[in-house]
């Protein structure tokens, strides 16, 4: 099975048409003002109307209100939903679109009955908790804490690098694995090198 790769935080034009060549299968645009890679619904908008096709869309929101969700699903119509907040599986059910649940992975934390709760997610991303930061931390959590029954539906995220993916890839066989900061040369601007290095290493496993 392919591992599939998600690109997050893209905010220019440029670096979603370099990992579209580069191989990347998703890019992710955050909704997130605090955020550094913050970008508005518009300037998605603008990149995803200029992306060629079979190239998946997603948008990432922090406890959003229904009706900012709604603006950038009309505006960008973007094909998935990713919510990083304390969104319960009602609330991310309810806005209708495709959806993926961001979980940030502490030991005490029951990915079990987490999956369980968000059955209707069409997978779990796991990434990295740290105190107030609700993505995009560069940080990595202990793998080990991945029960192997989960690891089919799962988006494996939190401090990837090109030096590490390929570990992370051959260790728990992810369907997916993101990545936001390890493809950088600074917050919301992607490097083409390191995002042709990660998908080449991501390639190179055999699983
Ligand atoms: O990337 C962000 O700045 C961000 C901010 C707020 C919510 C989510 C955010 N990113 C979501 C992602 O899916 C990231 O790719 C993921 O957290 C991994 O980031 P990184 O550890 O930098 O690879």
């Amino acid at each position: 099975m392919r591992t599939r790769v998600k690109i997050c935080g893209i905010t220019r034009l440029q670096d979603a048409l370099a990992a579209v060549e580069a191989g990347a299968d998703a890019l992710g645009f955050v909704f997130y003002p605090p955020s550094p890679r913050a970008v508005t619904p518009a300037q998605a908008a603008e990149i995803i109307a200029a992306l060629p096709p079979f190239v998946t869309t997603t948008a990432l929101f922090v406890n959003a209100q229904r009706n900012e969700i709604d603006e950038v699903v009309a505006l960008t119509q973007v094909d998935l939903l990713q919510f990083h907040g304390d969104e319960t599986p009602e609330f991310c059910q309810s806005v209708q679109k495709p959806f993926i649940r961001a979980l940030r992975v502490k030991p005490e934390t029951d990915l079990q009955a987490a999956a369980q709760d968000y059955a209707a997610a069409r997978a779990l991303l796991l990434d990295t908790y740290v105190a107030g930061v609700p993505g995009g931390t560069g940080a990595v959590f202990d793998w080990q804490l991945i029960p192997e029954t989960l690891r089919p539906k799962i988006v494996l995220a939190g401090g990837l690098t090109p030096q590490s993916v390929a570990q992370a890839v051959a260790q728990i066989r992810p369907w997916a694995v993101d990545v936001s900061g390890g493809v950088e040369q600074a917050p919301g601007i992607k490097d083409a090198q390191k995002i042709q290095e990660f998908i080449n290493e991501v390639n190179r496993v055999h699983v």
